[in-house]
Order: C-alpha cells, then structure tokens, then sequence
C-alpha cells in the first residue's frame, strides 16, 4: 500500500481509471472495512482516504478530541488491501484562502442531522467533492449508518454530475445491535451498557411497523424504549421518507426509521429500515 501525504504524491500513485474510493476520518473499525472490502470486489484499485474535516464540525463539537491513530489505521487497511491511503494535512486540503463552499439546499441538509448540526452538510459536501475531483473514482463509498450523509453525496453527484457511482454499505452492528462507529471510544463501560437503546428503539418501531401499527404507534413504542435510558437525550426519533426524508403520516415500503441524541459522554446516530 502507497500512503500520500498531499495531492502531488496522490495524484503521482493514482492509475487512470478503475479506481474504487472510501472517504473516511480514520480511527477505523469493522464497518469502514465492509466498505472496504465491497470496494475491493467492485474495482481495480482502492483508495482510501483519511481527513478529519474541520468544515463539517461545529465550534462546540469534538474535532480536536476526535480519536485519531495513523499508524494503527495504516496497518489496518495495509491488511485489507488497500492499493493507496490519501492522509493529507489540513493545509493540503484547504490551502491559505481557500473560500469555496458545497451547498446541497433543502431538506435534506436542513432536517434532522443538519438541524442539529447547522452547517454540517456543507462542510461534507464540500470536502467530498474536493476529494472526488482529486481522487476521480469511478465509484465511491459510504455507510448507510449516515444515512441522510448517503442521501446528500448521492444528491449532489446527481446535481452537479460527478461521473461516478455512490454505493451505499449496510450497517455494520455490535452484537448488542450497537452501530460500529469511532465515537464509540468516547463511552465509558456503564454507557456503553446502554448504548444499543437507539438500536432497540429503531427495532421497536420495526415490529410494531410490520405487525399492521401506525406510525404514530410506531413512534410511541420507540419513545417507551429511549424513556427505559434516562443518560440519553434524544434529539429526535423519527419515521421518514428513505429517498426525501419528510416525517411519513402513513408507512410507505422502505420507510427510514431515524434516531439520534446524547449521552454524557458521546453523541450517536443510527437508523433502520422500518417498513420493508
Ligand atoms: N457501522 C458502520 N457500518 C457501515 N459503515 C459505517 C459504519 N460506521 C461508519 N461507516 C461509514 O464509514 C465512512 C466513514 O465514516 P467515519 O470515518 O465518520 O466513521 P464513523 O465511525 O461514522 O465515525 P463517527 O464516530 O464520526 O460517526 C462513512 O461513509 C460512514 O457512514
Ligand atoms: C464522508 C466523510 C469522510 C467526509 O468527511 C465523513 O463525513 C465521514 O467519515 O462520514
Ligand atoms: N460519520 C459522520 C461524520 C461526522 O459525524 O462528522
């Protein structure tokens, strides 16, 4: 595996064409390596990235405490046959005046995750499109654990007409149902107890779904689970449109349950199919 630090070492490592990538902010698990290994299968050549993208965090979250190990993520993907590992600095991403933003409108960055986190989106879009044009994958790839993250690529390589293809991964799970995901670290042993409540919620919600309830009954039993772990604070729980996001009245096939919130120590997102 060949690891470039900037864009001229990338771009001196990188074949014509063929090229399979996995943009990532390392401190990598189980399920960054199920995007990896699906785009092993589907391509020539893989790329990964890891960036720790400062325009997609807000003042008050943890971009300096975010977990960071390059040597251990390195040896990781050496392991999983990675072809070439993008690690640019911040500078390299974003030269001295740099002022271009990616702006997705509407409600898919405004709903959910991008009211939470106002400007979260653009930051993402604006860090993606700068790697898609440096790395210029045929396909690209992205976890369905951020799911409204999937929808807003998918929508702004549609708009602007990127010439590649974005393939969604599946959630990548704990035992106890909990979402692989870096932040997990954060949690202490008592939390991370806790911590599949928004799994149980979302599967709550999934039965009651599919046993002929509504969506409001649907919601009510997934807000009974999240009301069991006091230590959480939701920030929404939601049953939406898979393709718009809109909160659903009645349940339509691939329906997207949505849950998110705080523990002391972390927050975390996860969703589910909740209507087949
Ligand atoms: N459990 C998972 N299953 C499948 N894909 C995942 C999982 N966790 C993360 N991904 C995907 O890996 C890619 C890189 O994500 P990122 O580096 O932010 O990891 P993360 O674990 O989601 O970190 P964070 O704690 O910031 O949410 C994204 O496309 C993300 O959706
Ligand atoms: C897609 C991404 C690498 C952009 O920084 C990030 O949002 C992530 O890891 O999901
Ligand atoms: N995996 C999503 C990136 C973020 O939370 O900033």
């Amino acid at each position: 595996m060949k690891l470039a630090r900037t864009v001229a070492e990338l771009k001196a490592a990188l074949p014509r064409e063929g090229v399979g990538f996995v943009p990532t902010m390392g401190y990598l698990h189980r399920g960054h390596l199920a995007l990896v290994e699906r785009a092993r299968r589907e391509n020539a050549f893989v790329v990964v990235s890891i960036f720790v993208n400062p325009l997609q965090f807000g003042p008050g979250e943890d971009y300096h405490r975010y977990p960071r190990d390059l040597d251990r993520d390195a040896a990781l993907l050496e392991e999983a046959g990675v072809d070439l590992l993008f690690a640019p600095e911040v500078a390299e991403m974003y030269p001295k005046g740099f002022a271009t933003r990616v702006q997705v409108e509407g409600p898919l960055t405004a709903l959910w995750e991008g009211e939470v986190r106002p400007g979260h989106f653009q930051g993402v879009a604006t860090v993606v499109a700068r790697l898609f044009l440096l790395v210029r994958p045929e396909r690209a790839y992205f976890g369905e654990k951020d799911y409204q993250q999937l929808l807003v690529i998918r929508k702004m390589v549609r708009d602007l007409g990127f010439p590649l293809e974005v393939v969604g991964v599946p959630t990548v799970r704990e035992e106890d149902g909990l979402a692989l995901s870096s932040r997990n670290v954060y949690l202490s042993p008592e939390t991370r107890k806790k911590a599949s409540v928004l799994y149980r919620a979302l599967m709550a919600m999934r039965e009651v779904a599919l046993s002929g309830g509504s969506v409001a009954q649907a919601l009510e039993a997934g807000e009974r689970v999240l009301g069991e772990v006091p230590e959480f604070r939701p920030d929404y729980l939601a049953i939406v449109h898979p393709d718009t996001l809109l909160p659903l009245s009645r349940l339509v096939p691939g329906a997207r349950g949505l849950v998110a919130g705080r523990f002391p120590e972390a927050r975390l997102i996860d969703n589910l199919e909740v209507y087949p």
